[in-house]
Formats: C-alpha cells, structure tokens, sequence
C-alpha cells in the first residue's frame, strides 16, 4: 500500500483548500496560525511533504532544514518573498504560486484606496459616526481627468489601468518591460520614472520588491514627484522610503498616502500612522471571499497534481510540466540524469560548456526540465547536494555555460539525448533513449555505438581493438570473484578505439580496477555507479 502524501496549512487559507486535498487523496493538516509560531513550525515541519502558506508563514533556511519530506510549497497568492527561494531552491523544493487568483480583488483595492484618498472617506466615516456632522472639513479631489501614474503595469497594474481608464483617468506607465504593443492595447501611455513623477496626480505601486524596486519612492524621487500628488501602495512594504513620505506629508508635498502593506508586518506601529492625510489597512489586497477561495483551490490543485502526478504548473523555481505530459516525460528524466552521471563521472577537471541536444519526439518535450536534470546528473559526482531544481541556478554560480539544441530525429532512433560536456582536455559526447519498456539505454559514447541499460555497478573501458583484450578482461575479474552481469562493446573500426561497458554485480574492489588498468590497450578505465 502506498502511503498518502502530508500537506500542512499553516496560514488561514480558505477551507476550500481543505476539501480538495482531501478528494485528491492528500492527508491534509490544517493549522491556520501556526505559520506565526516558528519554532512550533520547525518542530513539526519535518512530517509533511507540501506546505501550503499565505504570507504571515516565513519560510527561512532554518524551517527548510528541518524540512527532510518537504517537496512542495504552494504559495496561497502572489508575492514569494516570504520563502526563501534559494534555500528552497537548493533542497530541491519546488516553490509555486498562483500568479493570478486574487489580482482583480487587489485591483480593487488599490482603486477603492484612490477613492478613500481622494474623497477622504475614512476620516469623514469616523467623524460623522462621531456625531459631528462636520460638512466643510472635507473637501475632496474629483478623480475624473486626472492622471494615474502607474509603477509596474503587470498583471495588477494593467487591471488597474483598465479600470482608471473606465473612470475617465489618463494613465501613464512606468514599467521596463512593459512592451510598447501591450501599453497601446491598453491605453496607457509608456513613460520613464522621471517623466511619471512630474505628470501623475496619483501614483499607485505594483511591482514585487527587488533590489531594483526597493525604496523606488525615495526621498529623491518624492520630491520630484507633482505637488499635492497621492500615492498609493497595495503591492509591497519597501517601495516607498516610509520615513521620506511622512516628511513630504508633514511639509504637504504630498497631499495623501494610502498604504495596505508596510516594511515591518505585522504593523503594529510604523511612522505614517497618525498622520491625518494617511489612510491604511493590515494587508487586505487579497482580502475578499472570492480571491481567497481562487487562490486556496488553485493551490491545492497544483501542490497535489505535484505531490500525486509529478505535474508542476506555476513554480518560480522549476519549468511546467502538466499531468498528461509527467508520465512521458518521467523516463526522459531519468534518461538525462543519468547521461549527465555518465559524463560527470567521467570528467576530472573543470567543465567549461554543456551541450545537451534533444532530436525527434523528445525535442517536442519540456527540454527545460531535461536540461536540470541532465545537469544535476554531471554536477553530482562533484557536489552532493545538487539536486533537480537546483542545477541549473548551480551550474550558472560555476560558470557553466549550458546549451541546449532542438533537432528532428535524423537517426536510428525515434529519440535521441545527447550531453556534451566540454573540458580544457576536450569535449565528451554520451547519447541514449528511451525504448518502447520505458527503460533508459546508452546507445552512443564519444561517437561509438554501444547498447547497454545503467546498472548499479558498472565499469567503462575505453582500449585499443586489439585481439585479447575481452578475454583478458573477462579473467582479470573472474579470477578476482567479481561476477559480470552485462557485457557491451562498440568500436569505430577494427583495430581501431573500442570501448566496453560492463555491468557487474556488486561493487568493483579498487585493486581489481587497478588490474584491468594495466592490461595492455587500456586507455582509461573507470567504474560508474547510476
Ligand atoms: N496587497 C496585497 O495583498 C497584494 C495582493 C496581490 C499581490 N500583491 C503584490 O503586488 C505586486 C504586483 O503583483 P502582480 O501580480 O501584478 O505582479 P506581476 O509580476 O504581474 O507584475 C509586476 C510588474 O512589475 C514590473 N517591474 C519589475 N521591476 C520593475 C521596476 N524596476 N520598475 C518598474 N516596474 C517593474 C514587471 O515588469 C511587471 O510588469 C507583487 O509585489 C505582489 O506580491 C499584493
Ligand atoms: O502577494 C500576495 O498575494 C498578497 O500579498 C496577499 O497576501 P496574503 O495572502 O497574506 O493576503
């Protein structure tokens, strides 16, 4: 009987969540403050397999080394940044998110934030249930004809410019990858920072933060910024230097700030609070009924097509793999692994290039997740941390430059897999497919044809084609008590280079290896475990 997979909720996702890892057959462990109690988090972190989080979870390396099972974590919303992804990364967790479920629902915050700005409404709510009728003191700014200046127009940013523009604003964009057809299809106008802080009466932030976005409102770009501007944050604490804005709201430089996120969260205390002209809320972009149980069900789905299919859709660490294509794609896997083990047991010194080429049915595959696991096959003989996930971002550390080439199926074989790997002594190409029993077979080693499964205990000869050595070989064991199970030989021409590729059961004793070192015509002999 095969054991169900463990998730663990440990933030207040919707209960939606619940229900479809139950249905799915994934044991679920639903624990909606935990994510706030880190120790008790690291404690039992080590029995599940998923964790499913929203943002008040943090999950730092120390979490992540108690994680032994963990494969998955799914991100219940948008922004990642509290999982520590390289760390993640580096264990071999997958990390996924659910880019859209709640972008019109924070959309519509950033836009009710404009309005409770422009029109003040939280103040003026506050003083007529104070009883105060005070008619005069509010005055407001219409919204109609002014202009949103919109920082990142993403997923988040591009709804809130449809939706301005429904409201008769202009709208201008700063965003370096915004292209300039999407900014026409829609209807903004693309600018440059400088350009958006001297033309916008209400700007609105919807970028992640990164090294280039943190304190993109900083004192600097503040008072460049219109006179009597608004701004408004639904996106991350961090993009707006919190102690330059209470300056240029105390000196009315800025006229107003609406914040739902801040730099230290919770929020307890922070310098805009009290400010007459601030309006805040704890975090509630993705706050409706309708995001949350988008987010919560398309979570579950995703960590359970990984957990139970292999299927991976939505990680910012890995490429996509949909269910149907998993179970194809699962014995290419193992293929480009162990190819990448074969060269990478190979090599003794360092690798400059990889080049990994996919010919017919295979090409059509996702090559991108062939690549990690081809790479993570060559590195681990070298690190023994290496894992799937974590190669590619490896091997770009050390340098290495990894190509990957398409092309139709020109050969023998309906697929082909080739790694290359690329020294300063020279290049070393070993190839190999898939047969119709699912099994991964080397068919090609620098060019000469052989045909052999990968063993547990292997060891691989390169000789000259000379009369003598198979027998020599073959006694050279025998007379050590070590037992060959396989035996596969290819050669260029005769007389010319051979190699043999010999399965063995149970490991080759190092002075037996030295022997088969010795006989005459050897050139190389190594032994290769897969
Ligand atoms: N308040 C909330 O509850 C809440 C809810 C959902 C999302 N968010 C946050 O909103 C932000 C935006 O989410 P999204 O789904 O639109 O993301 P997205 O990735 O679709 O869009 C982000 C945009 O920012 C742009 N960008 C990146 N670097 C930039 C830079 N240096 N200058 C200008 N633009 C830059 C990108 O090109 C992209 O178009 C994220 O930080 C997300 O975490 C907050
Ligand atoms: O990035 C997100 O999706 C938002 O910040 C929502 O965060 P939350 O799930 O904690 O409300």
């Amino acid at each position: 009987m095969t054991t169900k997979p463990r998730v663990l909720i440990s933030d207040a996702l919707s209960p939606a969540a619940v229900q479809i890892f139950k249905d799915r057959g994934v044991e679920v462990d639903f624990q909606p403050d935990l994510g706030k109690d880190k120790d008790r988090l690291a404690a039992i972190i080590g029995e599940y397999d998923g964790l499913a989080i929203r943002s008040a979870t943090k999950v730092t390396p120390k979490i992540l080394e108690k994680a032994a099972r963990l494969k998955v974590i799914g991100r219940a919303g948008i922004g990642v940044d509290n999982v520590d992804i390289p760390a993640a990364t580096a264990r071999g967790v997958i990390v996924m998110n659910t880019p859209f479920g709640n972008s019109i629902t924070t959309a519509e915050h950033a836009i009710a934030m404009m309005f409770a700005l422009a029109r003040q409404i939280p103040a003026a709510d506050a003083s007529t249930q104070a009883g105060k009728w005070e008619k005069n003191r509010f005055m407001g700014v219409e919204i109609t004809g002014k202009t949103l200046g919109i920082i990142g127009c993403g997923n988040i940013g591009a709804i809130v410019a449809e939706r301005a523009i429904g409201l008769r604003m202009r709208v201008v964009a700063f965003d370096p990858f915004l292209s300039p057809e999407r900014a026409l299809d829609l209807g903004v106008e693309k600018v440059e920072l400088d350009e958006l802080l001297a033309r916008a009466d209400i700007i609105t932030l919807h970028t992640p933060l990164t090294e280039k976005t943190k304190n993109i409102l900083s004192a600097e770009n503040l008072a460049k910024a219109k006179a009597g501007v608004r701004i408004v944050n639904c996106a991350r604490g961090g993009l707006v230097d919190e102690q330059a804005l209470r300056a240029a709201l105390d000196s009315g430089h800025v006229a107003g700030a609406a914040f739902d996120v801040f730099v230290t969260e919770p929020a307890t205390e922070n310098v805009l609070f009290g400010h007459p002209n601030v309006v805040c809320t704890p975090h509630l972009g993705a706050a409706t009924s309708e995001a949350q149980e988008n987010v919560a069900l398309q979570v579950a789905e995703q960590m359970s097509d990984y957990l139970l299919k292999g299927a991976i859709t939505n990680a910012v660490n890995f490429p996509s793999i949909t269910a149907e294509e998993a179970p194809r794609l699962k014995p290419y896997i193992a293929l480009a692994e162990k190819l990448g083990s074969f060269a990478g047991q190979l090599t003794e010194t360092g690798i400059g290039r990889v080049r990994i080429t996919y010919e017919g049915e295979v090409a059509g595959m996702k090559t991108k997740a062939l690549t990690s696991a081809a790479i993570a096959g060559i590195l681990r003989p070298m690190l023994a941390d290496v894992n799937v996930v974590s190669a590619p971002s490896i091997a770009k550390e050390r340098g290495v430059i990894v190509e990957e080439m398409i092309r139709d199926a020109g050969g023998d074989y309906d697929s082909l897999v080739t790694v290359a790997v690329e020294t300063e002594r020279g290049e070393r190409g070993v190839s190999g497919t898939v047969f119709a029993d699912g099994r991964p077979r080397i068919v090609d080693i620098k060019g000469l044809k052989v045909e052999a499964e990968f063993a547990p205990s292997m060891i691989y000869v390169s000789n000259e084609d000379k009369p003598g050595f198979v027998g020599r070989f073959a006694t050279t064991l025998g007379d050590a008590g070590v037992n060959i199970a396989t035996f596969a030989l290819g050669r260029d021409q005769p007389g010319g280079s051979a190699i043999a590729l010999v399965e063995v059961d149970g490991p080759l004793p190092a002075d037996v290896l030295a022997r088969v070192q010795t006989i005459p015509g050897v050139k190389q002999a190594k032994p290769l475990a897969f």
